[in-house]
């Protein structure tokens, strides 16, 4: 694999009985990317990422990811990435430390690295008044940014987010992004799947899933050439209407 290639699938397939849920889908990832993955409900993003972050079985077609199969050795791949899911994992019933603090320890931190982190983080992210808080107390918005900073406690070179702003407003979302930039910028690739078309238009590049397969993948710029179209929005409309 070329060394600035982390992610590469190969007509990835994944089979539910006689239901092709993903249907070959082949692209790569380079490093620091922010790569979106489109597509309505059901066209099966969540299908895909499953199968990239190594718990789910490709029926057939392989993929690559951090350097590893994910067929041969998932469970290394999973050492190498950060998860952030839809409904994000942190406990309600934990305060921000303690959170910290538990997922730091799965990740295999040591009590001193996750002191270190839980400092930095808390600083970083604005929660002084509120680390000893409950996370279940926390706005939304918090616990987004909380969980997303939480998946990356092992500094993984790739971050699957599973539409990670879902239900907060514009600005809020906006916030996310620029933490997704900065991770970015620091060398870590940005797998992130949204139904929110201006979070399309800043990602590097975006794929469309449209039942099952990849329909049409390039820059937002470049896509909206392709269709004619002056938003992400347009081209997410066109390209679902052109397949009816
Ligand atoms: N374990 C399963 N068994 C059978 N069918 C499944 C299974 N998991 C998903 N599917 C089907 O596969 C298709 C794709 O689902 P998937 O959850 O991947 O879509 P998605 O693009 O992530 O949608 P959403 O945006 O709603 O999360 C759907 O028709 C779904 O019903």
């Amino acid at each position: 694999m070329n060394n600035n290639i982390v992610i590469q699938v190969d007509k990835l397939t994944k089979e539910f009985g006689d239901f092709t849920a993903v249907n070959a889908i082949s692209f790569e990832v380079s490093r620091g990317e922010i790569f979106g993955f489109l597509g309505a409900n059901g066209a099966g993003k969540t299908t895909a990422m499953k199968m990239l972050i190594g718990i789910s079985k490709p029926s057939s077609g392989e993929a690559q990811v951090a350097g590893y199969s994910v067929r041969t050795q998932a469970e290394v791949i999973k050492k190498n990435i950060g998860y952030m899911s839809q409904k994000f994992a942190l406990y309600d019933d934990l305060t921000v430390r303690e959170n910290i603090a538990f997922f730091g320890g799965i990740y295999g931190l040591s009590k001193e690295g996750i002191r270190e982190k839980a400092d930095r983080l808390i600083e970083e992210l604005g929660l002084g008044a509120v680390s000893k808080s409950l996370v279940g107390s926390l706005p939304l918005g918090w616990k987004q940014k909380l969980a997303f900073s939480v998946s990356m406690l092992h500094d993984p070179k790739i971050v699957f987010l599973d539409e990670p702003t879902g239900g907060v407003d514009p600005i809020t979302r906006r916030q996310f992004w620029e933490m997704i930039y900065k991770a970015a910028n620091n060398g870590t690739t940005i797998f992130v799947t949204t139904h929110y078309m201006d979070e399309a238009e800043y990602c590097d590049r975006v794929s469309i899933m449209v039942e099952g397969k990849i329909e049409a993948l390039d820059t937002p710029k470049r896509l909206k050439e392709q269709f004619k179209a002056d938003s992400m929005n347009a081209v997410f409309l066109k390209l679902a209407r052109n397949i009816e």
